[in-house]
């Protein structure tokens, strides 16, 4: 489908959702500082063409406006007129929609993501094991150890969206970027907040299940 035939209704209730969400993840002071953004597909889907709404870049989450989002491509370009540019990990935002097919990607940093990605950066993965919410992430295996990937933060996003295929693990929802953050996608915007926040819950059980000391 190409840009242009999508119906202005849909592209306005992405745009709707996306602010919704914005809204509510600032509550949660998940956005420090201007980072973390938001994406949300639009029209079909095959591996070769779709589009997204996406958070416009540098943008101060908190707070409203009327130029938080535009749409890309599959390449990530702009498929508008538009000076807002897309934020800068959109390369990421498109290499998961290509490779997934999922409906919704959110990108958020926070205090535990980035402590997890770099105390276990070396490994390639920070490991989560007996946690009952894992289950929110779709795996119902008893006391299965998961193993979320952490990809290396270079400052080159496209070599960054490059190294996605040879990490991702189709059971898990999500990829750490070191000492950086997740992005956590789903179905749809719904799923894909779930996802987050099931994360964000399971990394702030790791992170304090590490401080605790041994039993007697
Ligand atoms: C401390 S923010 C650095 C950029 C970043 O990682 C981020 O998530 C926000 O980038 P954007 O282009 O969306 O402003
Ligand atoms: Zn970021």
């Amino acid at each position: 489908m190409v840009f242009s035939e999508i119906p202005l209704e849909e592209k306005q209730v992405a745009l709707n959702k996306l602010h919704s969400i914005k809204t509510e993840l600032a509550v949660r002071n998940w956005f420090p500082g201007n980072s973390g953004n938001l994406s949300l597909r639009v029209g079909g889907f095959s591996p070769d063409q779709f589009h997204f709404a996406v958070s416009a870049s540098g943008t101060d989450k908190p707070v409203n406006t009327s130029e938080e989002f535009l749409f890309a491509d599959t390449a990530g370009y702009p498929c508008e007129t538009t000076r807002l540019k897309p934020c800068k990990e959109t390369p990421i935002h498109a290499k998961i929609y290509r490779m997934t097919g999922c409906g919704a990607i959110f990108h958020v940093h926070t205090v535990y993501n980035s402590l997890l990605s770099e105390y276990y950066g070396d490994q390639g993965y920070v490991p989560a094991q007996g946690i009952e919410m894992i289950k929110e992430l779709g795996i119902w295996e008893l006391n299965t150890e998961i193993q979320i990937p952490v990809l290396p933060n270079y400052a080159d996003i496209p070599s960054i969206a490059k190294l996605i295929p040879g990490t991702f693990k189709p059971e898990i929802p999500g990829i750490l970027l070191r000492n950086h953050g997740i992005f956590a996608w789903g179905r749809d915007a719904f799923e894909a907040k779930h996802h987050l926040e099931a994360f964000e819950f399971i990394f702030e059980v790791v992170y304090r299940g590490l401080l605790l000391p041994p039993r007697r």
